[in-house]
């Protein structure tokens, strides 16, 4: 065991020293960069870490933060269920053999054409569960014949998270009015069939801010109490997602077992199941993201290093300033140190992956590994700037095939007429 209470085997964190940069080189040289890597043992390893701390829960996998088939594959034959954001979310993981009794949809704001779509795929398969957020969705779906699974998610008041704009939880955006959703519950219940309640406070909550999470599961252990006294037993309530994963070097892995501790004790007795939906978890640290130097020069206070990898390829630091550890592969220790802002290909001042950060030496032509990309790094690439989406390999046992290929210029103006 380690200090983190995680088994040797499967320790808690993934950093890029875990990685092996020769055989990252290698890939880069083969593949072509901005290149990304996902490996699928690693993946499988954070779905067993998640099983282990909540052996008696669901786990729900949010699709959302990589969707590759390779990933999907690999979560579900780990035994996950999907969580899925959208017509196309659900289209991926019913195409990665899911089967619709493992496929909650939530609805968020859903465009008519995602309910036709997801209605057409219901009738296919009558135990896929959809989760309304508003009760105006609900109409909507008895509009287009749906009476099946329903699931009210609720806005619980209280958010948690990495970042202002990854809290969801109190964010009027999302989820029924929590002091709506008895009254909601009690309309539907003879209508629809009615399963469960569901919250979800943000994205990347830490040790630090559990003390939301734990407040939003204790608000959802006493609505479940509340609408079980009404409609009846609940067959289960899905907290959410959001466990964070460390990107600063010096940061420590989130203490699952305590987490699920945590959640368990502040959900209290409640008939059904409880449900957990976590995406970065089980994706960030099985990904690393290649780039190569193309340009180094002397600024007044640091040296700019300009690599193929930008806010196309990678938003998460142009759009929360999120910190990446960043690796040089090709110098590793034999250089020396030097402060460098690494700086992608894109006409915008918030194209930068890191300011002022200690680098080993970069040359031009030198390959950096962007460590934790695995979660929402490929999911928000764009063609912005005309920039091709990068390629993706994933590997088995160390073995690479390639699960995505490279945009290609051509790509970009293919929808145009
Ligand atoms: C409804 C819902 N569930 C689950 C998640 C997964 O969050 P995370 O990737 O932080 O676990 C999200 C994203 O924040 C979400 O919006
Ligand atoms: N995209 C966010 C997570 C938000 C998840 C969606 N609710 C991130 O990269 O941190």
């Amino acid at each position: 065991m380690t200090a983190h209470g995680g088994d040797t085997e499967n320790p808690p964190v993934r950093r890029l020293s875990g990685w092996d940069a020769d055989e990252l080189v290698a890939l880069a040289g083969e593949y072509g960069t901005p290149l990304y890597v996902m490996d699928r043992d690693r993946v499988r390893e954070n779905c067993a870490r998640l099983r282990g701390a909540f052996p008696d829960a669901e786990v729900r996998y949010a699709v959302k933060a990589h969707t590759g088939r390779a990933v999907l594959e690999a979560v579900r034959e780990s035994g996950l269920a999907a969580e899925c954001a959208s017509a196309g979310e659900v289209e991926r993981a019913l195409a990665a053999g899911y089967d619709g009794s493992e496929v909650q949809y939530t609805a968020v704001n859903p465009p008519g054409r995602d309910l036709d779509h997801v209605v057409d795929r219901w009738r296919e398969n009558p135990e896929l569960t959809v989760t309304v957020g508003a009760a105006d969705t609900v109409g909507r779906l008895r509009d287009r014949g749906f009476d099946g699974r329903l699931c009210i998610r609720a806005n619980p008041g209280v958010g948690a998270g990495h970042h202002e704009k990854v809290r969801t939880g109190a964010n009027a955006k999302f989820g029924v009015p929590y002091d709506e959703v008895a009254d909601l519950a009690a309309s539907v219940a003879d209508e629809f069939d009615f399963v469960g309640l569901h919250a979800h406070a943000g994205s990347g909550i830490s040790g630090e801010d559990l003390s939301n999470h734990r407040e939003l599961v204790r608000r959802m252990g006493e609505l479940a109490r509340e609408v079980e006294s009404r409609v009846g037993p609940l067959e289960f309530v899905d907290v959410g997602g959001g466990f964070g994963v460390p990107y600063r070097e010096d940061e420590p892995p989130l203490d699952l077992e305590s987490v699920a501790d945590a959640t368990r004790e502040a959900l209290g007795d409640v008939s059904g199941t409880l449900a957990v939906e976590p995406g970065r978890y089980v994706v960030a640290d099985a990904g690393v993201l290649l780039a190569r130097v193309n340009t180094v020069k002397e600024a007044a206070d640091a040296t700019v290093v300009g690599v193929d990898a930008g806010m196309t390829t990678l938003l998460r630091p142009a759009m929360y300033d999120a910190y990446h550890e960043i690796r040089n592969l090709s110098a590793e220790n034999t250089e020396e140190a030097i402060s460098a802002t690494v700086a992608g290909p894109i006409c915008e001042s918030a194209d930068v992956l890191c300011e002022n950060r200690s680098l080993a030496n970069p040359r031009r032509g030198a390959y950096l590994a962007v460590g934790n990309a695995g979660a929402y790094g490929y999911e928000m690439a764009s063609t912005y700037n005309s920039r091709p989406r990068p390629a993706e390999v994933a590997l088995d046992g160390g073995k690479a095939r390639l699960v995505r290929r490279r945009e290609t210029l051509t790509d970009l103006t293919e929808l145009e007429q």
